[in-house]
């Protein structure tokens, strides 16, 4: 139990009825889970609004009521705070519920549309390799040191991040990489942390369906770098266009990495192979067993972070050389028969476009690339005739089929993909909407030497059609189709 006044310290307040020098349980945002004396926050949402539930989370034992609008009738008993913003004061008061645990470990956030969870993740690795105790919130896990724990969010609400981080601080951690997308910083998940440092990727298109203009996705992902200390750093990729932007208005210190601009870290590409490629990093060399230019940008801002935070350089080239990629990025399979299966988690036009230009740059011969992908469901509509053109313009063969449906049609998210194919690439295209069946028809076109690259999915186990999720793995399905089919 803590003391509701202490857990909304540093809250902008707009009005109180009732005592806050009361003793709540916990700190809930959602009406169906709140029990006994919590205090219930009532947050506006994009589906519906959390001051609809205000009487249901009383009726289960709300003891306080965190809310934007006063409601008309007040419960006598009940303590009521209105504030200016719901998730604002939800993120304050989850940092201040776990003690700020963000104060007791280096936080560093990773932002940007493309490559943070390669590099948190691959953060997380090094640093561990390093010695030290290390947290990770991505995509894929949330891992508390040794321990992992299942993740649904690139960016958990703040109540988890909070939670996790405290997890985090009593283990011992040094050093906690994170995740931080737009909708975690447009819905404040992390207000209130405290950033050792910050990292910002590049950005392409994404997600405007949420935030409707790229300018206004930009600004979202800034907000990252305004709300740093001046004891922090802010590190920026200058080869992006909207790099520097993201240095306009912060306080921390301001580094930035490039391999075609002048920059505080640079990097350039000696040698490019299938099964890692050599790079120049502020005059030392680096080998790299992860491929393509855009890991040439993540092992530079991965170097960079870490000599910022510390760790010998030298030291640092050693434990980089010896990283493994990160489950669903370009992880590839060999079949007997030298059919070469990717499975990478390109979901957006531009990771699609880097991913095939890579594979492309690897082609020795006349080999064929076949590019099984989809766009998921209830996501950014306008990525899809974008991806549908970028698969089949830079590949032999391009099949499109599902990924993530939700609740949305998939032969219509087909259909749009289609649309955006040019006249002279129509040829090229196929289209199965079952996954599974489509990867097998790859499989069933592809000959010796050929390459497979099945997008959109990478680390995930399962497609997600109306709320229900089933096991679905492309890594094991196409592994496993090769190997039936005898190729
Ligand atoms: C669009 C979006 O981001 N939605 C997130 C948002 O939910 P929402 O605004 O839809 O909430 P809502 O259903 O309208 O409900 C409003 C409030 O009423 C409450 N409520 C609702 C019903 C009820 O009976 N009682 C009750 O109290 C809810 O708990 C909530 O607080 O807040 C929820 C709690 O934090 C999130 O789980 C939810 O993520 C949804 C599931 C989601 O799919 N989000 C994706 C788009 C997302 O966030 N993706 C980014 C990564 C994207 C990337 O970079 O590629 C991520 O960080 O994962
Ligand atoms: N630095 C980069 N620049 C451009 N594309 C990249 C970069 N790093 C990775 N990619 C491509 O984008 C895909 C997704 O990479 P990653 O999972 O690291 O990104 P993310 O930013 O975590 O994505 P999400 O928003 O889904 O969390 C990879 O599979 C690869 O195809
Ligand atoms: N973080 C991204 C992941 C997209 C992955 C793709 N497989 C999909 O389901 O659309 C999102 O939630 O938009
Ligand atoms: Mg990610």
């Amino acid at each position: 139990m803590k003391l509701l006044k202490d857990i909304l310290f540093g809250v902008s307040l707009s009005a109180v009825s009732g005592d806050t020098n009361c003793l709540v349980n916990a700190v809930c945002f959602d009406s169906r889970k709140v029990s006994l004396d919590d205090v219930f926050v009532a947050i506006k949402g994009t589906i519906t609004d959390g001051h609809n539930y205000i009487e249901t989370a009383i009726n289960s034992g709300a003891k306080a009521i965190v809310c934007e609008t006063m409601p008309e009738v007040l419960v006598n008993g009940v303590t009521y705070v209105e504030v200016r913003n719901g998730n604002s004061a939800l993120a304050i008061m989850a940092s201040n519920f776990y003690d700020t645990p963000s104060k007791n470990l280096k936080l560093v956030g990773i932002t940007g549309t493309n490559g943070k969870t390669t590099i948190s993740s691959l953060l997380f690795q090094l640093f561990k390799k390093a010695g030290f105790k290390v947290g990770l919130i991505s995509t894929i896990k949330i891992m508390v040191d040794e321990v992992e724990h299942k993740t649904t969010h690139t960016t958990p609400d703040a109540l988890t991040i909070n939670k996790h981080l405290s997890l985090m601080s009593d283990a011992g951690v040094e050093y906690c990489f994170m995740e931080v997308s737009s909708h975690g910083i447009h819905q404040k998940r992390t207000e209130g942390l405290v950033f050792e440092g910050a990292i910002f990727t590049n950005l392409s298109h994404d997600h405007l369906d949420y935030h409707k203009t790229f300018a206004e996705y930009r600004d979202t992902k800034k907000v990252l770098f305004d709300n740093l200390s001046k004891k922090a750093f802010a590190l920026t990729n200058l080869d992006d266009k909207n790099g520097e932007v993201m240095l306009q208005n912060t306080k921390a210190k301001k580094y930035t990495y490039a391999l075609k601009s002048y920059a505080d870290y640079r990097a350039q590409i000696l040698e490019n192979r299938f099964d890692g490629q050599l790079l120049k990093v502020n005059e030392q060399e680096l080998w790299t067993k992860l491929i393509g230019h855009f890991n040439a940008y993540n092992m530079l801002a991965i170097f960079a972070t870490a000599e910022l935070l510390g760790l010998e350089n030298l030291e640092t080239l050693r434990l980089l050389s010896e990283l493994d990629n990160v489950d669903g990025r370009f992880q590839y399979y060999i079949s007997k028969e030298k059919i070469t299966a990717i499975v990478d988690y390109a979901h957006t036009p531009d990771a699609l476009k880097n991913v095939l230009e890579t594979i492309n740059t690897l082609r020795t011969g006349n080999e064929n690339v076949i590019t099984v992908v989809g766009c998921g469901g209830d996501r950014d509509k306008s990525k899809r005739p974008v991806m549908g053109n970028i698969a089949a313009e830079m590949s032999n063969k391009a099949i499109f089929t599902s990924d993530n449906p939700r609740t949305e049609v998939a032969s219509v998210i087909i259909e749009e993909m289609e649309a955006g194919v040019e006249p002279q690439n129509f040829r090229k295209i196929l289209s199965i909407e079952n996954r599974k069946q489509a990867i097998k028809t790859a499989c069933q076109f592809a000959e010796a030497n050929d390459i497979i690259l099945v997008a959109g999915k990478g680390h995930e186990t399962y497609q997600e059609t109306n709320g229900e999720r089933v096991d679905f793995d492309d890594f094991k399905i196409v592994k496993e189709l090769l190997t039936d089919l005898n190729k």
